[in-house]
């Protein structure tokens, strides 16, 4: 079967770069992305590329050689699926925060209210792919709901669930390490999944293709994010040993990952991972092991999440206890909100936790991060959202350059791994701190030695 209309339900991260990539490589399919958020809908429709909702490095060029060629973005949800061979599901699955498998099981009513649209509107077969991070065994119940409408139209499920990393999204989409499809081990769920290898195979070399059954594959992506985050935390655990013990992290790390069994990649010690899927899909995973009692599983993974909460904790505390233990009315300079380099997105940012345990002391916060609004900022704060806007003035502000942010600062917090801190005149921002002038290094970027002969006072994260 050869797919000729494709239609996206969410917009977002994954939905938006993942769409325009496919679209570009398959300028003879129609590829329409849709949201029920119509500003974000605007922004990916602006003339202006620099005003598209997600901020990636080469998304602008993508979006300009595909959009309005055979790549459209819209509102009109039930056009879209009508008219469309195959449906990729690409919207939110966050944590739950009510009712059973709260704080813990994905919350899943966005994919259903998409199935009952889906099933509502469709008139002729089609094929639907989850592309969000689903539950193991959520296309029985997505299957559930679209056989059950009485109106004759076949539907084949796929689970293609998506490996992008933001700030990396368009690099990894080109060439991705493998694109996973899982389907039906049937006739039609045979033809459905060649149908998506098809597209797939238009750019990514056939052996990074792997088919599996449902269940695999959907499994398959919370036990990758669940991989690499457990390799976050245990590199983290061993920050903390290294800083009483005179260990090196990074030292440690480069001697481990040297070993081609372990690898090198993913062992950088942080002030914890921060992202809109690692701790989700964890916990996700924590709730799917607990709900078949399996309950040493579950604790095993629940561990890795432990440790990063740990983490932020006692990165927050250094800075309080390092600070003579009072912090009201201190001013700290924030470098960095977002949860990673090279992206606007701050869901679970460390920087939040963190900013949030000083704001508990009173402490100021100045923050530069330039992809960031301060909107945003106080929108994450928990602290910030139980007071009012003038109240808010003294306690959170936003600068565009960070001269300004760490001018007469009693202490600088990093919080996003920007490799140009390096280059900033350290010995400037020295002279206009307060004195002593100390720095928290939690990303373990900067030159410690040089900055103590300036005079800061110095904490990197595992040293
Ligand atoms: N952000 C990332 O880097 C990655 C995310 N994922 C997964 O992909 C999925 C989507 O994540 P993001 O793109 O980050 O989320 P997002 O929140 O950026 O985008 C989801 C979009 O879906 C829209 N939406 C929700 N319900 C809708 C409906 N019924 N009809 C139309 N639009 C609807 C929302 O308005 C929103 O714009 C999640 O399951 C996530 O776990 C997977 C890999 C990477
Ligand atoms: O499902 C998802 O959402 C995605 O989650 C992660 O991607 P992402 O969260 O965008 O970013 P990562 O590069 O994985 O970083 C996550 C967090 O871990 C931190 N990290 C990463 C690596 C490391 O060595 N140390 C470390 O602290 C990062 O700074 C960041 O806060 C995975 O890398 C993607 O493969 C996956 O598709």
């Amino acid at each position: 079967m050869k797919v000729k209309n494709i239609c996206c339900i969410g917009a977002g991260y994954v939905g938006g770069p993942t769409m325009a990539v496919i679209a570009q490589k398959n300028p003879d399919i129609k590829v329409t992305v849709v949201d029920i958020n119509a500003s974000r809908i605007a922004a990916w429709n602006h003339d202006d590329l620099e005003q598209l909702p997600i901020y990636e490095p080469g998304l602008d060029k993508v979006v300009a050689e595909a959009r309005n060629r055979n790549l459209f973005f819209s509102t009109d949800v039930d056009a879209a699926i009508e008219a469309a061979d195959m449906v990729f599901i690409s919207v939110n699955t966050p944590t739950k925060t009510y009712g059973k498998g709260k704080g813990m099981a994905a919350d899943l009513k966005y994919i259903e209210l998409c199935a009952r649209q889906i099933a509502r509107v469709a008139k002729s077969d089609k094929i639907i792919v989850e592309k969000s991070t689903l539950p193991v065994r959520t296309a029985q119940a997505i299957k559930s709901i679209l056989h059950n409408t009485g109106n004759g139209v076949k539907f084949q499920i796929l689970s293609n669930p998506e490996f992008l990393a933001e700030g990396t999204a368009v690099a990894d989409l080109m060439a991705p390490d493998r694109v996973l499809i899982g389907g039906e081990q049937t006739e039609d769920g045979f033809k459905a999944i060649q149908a998506l290898v098809n597209i797939y195979a238009t750019w990514v070399p056939q052996e990074n293709i792997l088919t599996t059954n449902l269940w695999s594959s959907e499994l398959s992506k919370l036990t990758a994010n669940a991989f690499l985050a457990q390799r976050v935390s245990s590199i983290n655990a061993l920050s903390e040993l290294c800083e009483v013990t005179g260990a090196d992290v990074n030292e440690v790390a480069n001697a481990i990952g040297k070993d081609s069994r372990i690898g090198p990649k993913f062992l950088k010690a942080s002030v914890g991972f921060g992202g809109s899927c690692f701790q989700k899909d964890i916990l996700n995973l924590v709730y799917i092991a607990k709900s078949y009692g399996l309950d040493a599983v579950a604790d095993y993974w629940e561990q890795v999440i432990i440790m990063n909460d740990h983490q932020k904790h006692r990165f927050a505390s250094k800075i309080i206890q390092t600070l003579y233990n009072t912090i009201s009315g201190k001013k700290i300079a924030f470098l960095g909100w977002a949860f990673k380099k090279d992206t606007n997105d701050t869901r679970e940012s460390a920087a939040i936790y963190v900013a949030d345990q000083l704001l508990e002391e009173q402490a100021s916060i100045v923050v530069f991060d330039p992809k960031v609004t301060k909107q945003k900022m106080q929108s994450d704060l928990n602290y910030l959202n139980t007071r009012s806007e003038e109240d808010n003035a003294q306690y959170l502000t936003t600068v565009p350059e960070p001269y300004e942010a760490c001018k007469d600062a009693h202490a600088i917090a990093i919080l996003t791994e920007w490799d140009e801190f390096k280059t900033y005149d350290w010995q400037r921002i020295y002279d206009q701190m307060q004195k002593p002038a100390f720095v928290f290094d939690g990303r373990g970027i900067l030159d410690q030695s040089q900055l103590k002969t300036i005079g800061f006072q110095v904490y990197v994260i595992g040293k």
